[in-house]
């Protein structure tokens, strides 16, 4: 027996005998214990959503009987069953261990986390409720539902664990089920059991066939090396006369690693008669007793031996994921220790409530400088951040794009001359005058303005944004004083950007003011006409020549047809008017000149047409109109010429000559050579003057500005002032640093025991049964290695091993035997 390492260390002196006597500790018991400790821990701080313990899920076919062997397990009759459709919405069924009472008695009950604070003393009424709130969600009719009901049982007899109760996989849709009613149980299914914490008991009748389980196929996809479904054929009792279920349960014909149990719950009948657990197991026993074609495979038969395997392979299961729930404990307390600092300690007198405030204002302020500075350790890497940020907007940004501005994109060769015009005013311009340029480049440095503006409020918007960050759950905990700070910082932070949108301002008055046409970097006016006059001249050149004849020929036909036009009209009217811009000759009848005027009249004639011709053809026109036409008086015969009315806007004259292209080009050339300059100084200003009006000077003053505003005793208690969720959270915080901290000390301790149990006890062991020592193999419950679940029949009763370990008392397969093995399961 000691040789046995599976079985239960021997019982203590203070501790009724139980039948698994043994020397040696089994493996489950510093694990599973150590799990069940973790379990108080955390049960006590309520955050079982964070650490995922084990549970255990039962799956199958409609009516395979999954609920009876939940039952069974547990050992009480509380769920309800039938032939019919039974488990309409997942049961989530949380033993809870309490502690006996002082007096020996169990006080065993249900509550409902539906129903709070209601106890279900009377297990025929936790069925009745699951039902009715089965029936709520998921209506009279069939219907399923995937919405969980949580029932906690409460009882000294159960081991801390989670059963879950799944609906049967159904094909065929009944009553209100919709069609798709497979797949949606399937899904359902499969939420629970594809959680590796989670072991699969796969359920499946022995009448049917096991290649075609529904159970066994959801398993192998949840946990495809199965390392955490164990198998149940159920109803071994019902199978066709001359059928066992003896290759069944040693796996030959469907393998599965952790092997299979074959039980024989209670028959609709034995519902029906009320027929107890305790019968049923006696029952059970009796079944496989009197068929010795399964007493090769006792270990593989009845609930108790479901229950041993279930609790041997838990505690295998627990050990593998003891490492993992170790990181996640560790990782979890540390988060849990940096909130919790973050909430602080508890001031109350005025001078520490002082030193307090003093010591936030002027972190703040480090965190703020650390940040501008790049000193701040929490720098992300994904991202620019801080002063890099402030950086990238004057160089990337505001430099980068004045580089990219041409002084003359919005300026037209028409805008040019027009300005040459404008500034000439009633001369004729002998040369580029200073004035267009100087009117000019004004305009350009003025757009310098917008940009400069908004460069400082982009910095300002940044500096705010670090204002944010700073800090952030440090004052989580006084959200007073952050808003507060806010405020000094946001008004602080405002007052600094007039100073320097006040210096850009000048900045470009200064820039505007003062043309310095004399910079060493200005072009100036005779080197720039030198290379407009060259540029002119070879873009002359370099006309292709078919343009130059072209454009020659042209004027030339123009000329021509102009002296026609001309020549025909002194030929009829005898008078040289010419037809140019704002002149119009009123009417043919009043165009006739007088013969008297003639010489007179030749001013503009001669500027077109030169004299000779012109003189000649006049006379011949006024000779030939003197006998034409009678001699008017001088009212009548000449009509009066009108002036077209100047348009309201007025273009400049074009006159395409070569003296305007260069104009045009030394004015551009200026304007370009002397905005390079102004866009320097501005490029190199502009983020001086932000630097040290807004920045630099928060960076200076902010901390004087704090204490100014903030640090008044008088308002020491308001700034202060916590909200009292930070109360609750710093108190939550510390119950569950606690917890983290005892669970931690628990795992710490573990190695040694693992070691111990590791040496002793390999995996094979582990998933196997243990071996039954020195009695008859038919003898299933009366070894050692089985459990005593139930009252000794006066047979058994012989053997002080049977004893159950309350006065005879029926006890859960899946009890807690505190007393025999201090680890609250079940003793193997
Ligand atoms: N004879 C016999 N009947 C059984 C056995 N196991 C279960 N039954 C009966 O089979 C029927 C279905 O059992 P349940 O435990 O309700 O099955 P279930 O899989 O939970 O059913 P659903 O939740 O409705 O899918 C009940 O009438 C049980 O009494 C068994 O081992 N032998």
């Amino acid at each position: 027996m000691s040789d046995d390492p599976v079985s239960p260390p021997p019982p203590s002196s203070s501790a009724p005998a139980t039948p698994y006597s043994s020397s040696a500790a089994p493996l489950g018991s510093s694990v599973i214990s150590l799990v069940n400790r973790l379990q108080d821990i955390f049960s006590r701080v309520g955050s079982h959503s964070t650490i995922k313990l084990p549970q255990v899920a039962v799956i199958g076919s409609q009516s395979s009987g999954k609920s009876s062997v939940l039952e069974a397990l547990v050992g009480r009759d509380f769920l309800p069953r039938g032939n019919d459709i039974c488990t309409r919405r997942p049961l989530v069924l949380q033993l809870v261990q309490t502690k006996r009472k002082p007096d020996g008695s169990d006080e065993e009950f249900g509550e409902f986390l539906h129903l709070p604070g209601r106890r279900f003393h009377d297990f025929s009424a936790i069925r009745r409720e699951i039902q009715a709130e089965t029936d709520r969600e998921a209506g009279q009719n069939k219907g399923v539902n995937d919405k969980q009901i949580r029932l906690k049982i409460f009882s000294p007899n159960v081991l801390d664990i989670t059963l879950v109760d799944l609906p049967g996989i159904t094909k065929v849709p009944v009553g209100d089920q919709p069609s798709d009613i497979e797949a949606r149980i399937r899904t359902m299914i499969m939420s629970y059991i594809k959680t590796p914490t989670c072991l699969i008991l796969a359920v499946t009748p022995a009448n049917t066939d096991l290649a075609n389980s529904d159970a066994l196929q959801m398993a192998g996809i949840a946990d495809p090396d199965g390392n955490r479904t164990i198998g149940v054929i159920t109803k071994l009792d019902i199978m066709d006369r001359g059928t066992d279920a003896r290759d069944l349960l040693l796996g030959k014909t469907v393998p599965l690693r952790l092997g299979y149990v074959g039980v024989v719950n209670r028959s609709q009948e034995d519902i029906q008669l009320n027929r107890s657990i305790k019968d049923a197991l006696v029952a059970e026993e009796k079944f496989f007793r009197s068929r010795p074609i399964y007493s090769g495979v006792a270990d593989r038969c009845g609930v108790p031996q479901l229950a041993k395997k279930l609790n041997q392979i838990l505690a295998q299961h627990i050990k593998s994921l003891l490492p993992g729930l170790r990181a996640r404990i560790n990782t979890s307390l540390v988060a849990l220790a940096k909130e919790h600092g973050s909430y602080g300690e508890i001031t109350e007198s005025k001078a520490a409530q002082g030193a307090l405030l003093l010591n936030i204002l002027s972190k703040y302020c480090d965190a703020f400088c650390s940040m501008l500075e790049g000193k701040n350790q929490e720098m992300p890497t994904s991202e620019l951040s801080g002063g890099a940020r402030i950086h990238y907007i004057f160089q990337s940004i505001f430099v980068r794009r004045l580089e990219e501005v041409d002084p003359c994109e919005d300026l037209t060769d028409d805008d040019i001359r027009t300005a040459i015009q404008n500034a000439t005013g009633l001369r004729s311009a002998l040369f580029v005058p200073e004035v267009p340029f100087e009117v000019l480049i004004r305009r350009q440095i003025s757009r310098l303005l917008d940009p400069s503006l908004q460069c400082a409020r982009f910095i300002y918007d940044e500096l705010v944004k670090i204002s944010h960050r700073c800090m952030v759950t440090e004052l989580q905990r006084f959200p007073f004083l952050r808003k507060s700070m806010d405020e000094v910082i946001g008004n602080f932070l405002r007052e600094g950007l007039d100073p320097s949108e006040n210096m850009i301002q000048h900045l470009m008055e200064m820039e505007m003011d003062y043309i310095n046409t004399c910079h060493p970097n200005f072009i100036g006016g005779s080197k720039a006409l030198e290379v407009a006059m060259q540029q002119t001249k070879s873009s002359r050149v370099s006309l292709p020549a078919s343009r130059v004849k072209d454009g020659l020929e042209s004027d030339k036909g123009q000329t021509s047809e102009r002296s026609g036009k001309a020549r025909a009209i002194l030929g009829r009217q005898a008078n040289g008017v010419v037809v140019d811009q704002g002149v119009r000759v009123a009417s043919d009848v009043e165009k006739v000149v007088p013969s008297g005027n003639t010489g007179g009249s030749s001013w503009g004639i001669s500027s077109i047409f030169g004299g000779g011709d012109n003189r000649a053809s006049m006379k011949e026109n006024t000779t030939s109109k003197a006998y034409s036409e009678p001699i008017h008086s001088v009212d009548q015969s000449f009509s009066m010429i009108q002036l077209r009315e100047p348009p309201t806007v007025l273009r400049p004259s074009e006159s395409n000559s070569e003296m305007e292209a260069v104009e045009i080009t030394v004015t551009k050339l200026l304007l370009r050579s002397y905005y390079d300059i102004v866009r320097k100084n501005i490029e190199d200003l502009v983020p001086k003057a932000i630097m040290h009006f807004l920045v630099n000077n928060t960076k200076r003053e902010l901390h004087n500005v704090f204490i100014q505003k903030l640090y008044r005793e008088d308002l020491f208690e308001q700034m202060l002032q916590e909200p009292d969720e930070v109360a609750m959270k710093r108190k939550r915080c510390q119950e569950l640093l606690r917890a983290f901290q005892q669970a931690s000390r628990e795992l710490e301790e573990l190695p040694l025991d693992a070691e111990i149990v590791e040496r002793g006890y390999g995996l094979t062991d582990t998933i196997g049964l243990p071996k039954v020592h020195g009695l008859p193999s038919s003898s299933l419950y009366s070894t050692s290695g089985s459990v005593g679940y139930y009252e000794p029949s006066p047979k058994t009763s012989k053997s002080k091993s049977r004893k159950s370990s309350h006065s005879g008392e029926f006890q859960s397969p899946f009890h807690a035997n505190a007393d025999s093995n201090g680890n609250g399961w079940p003793n193997m």
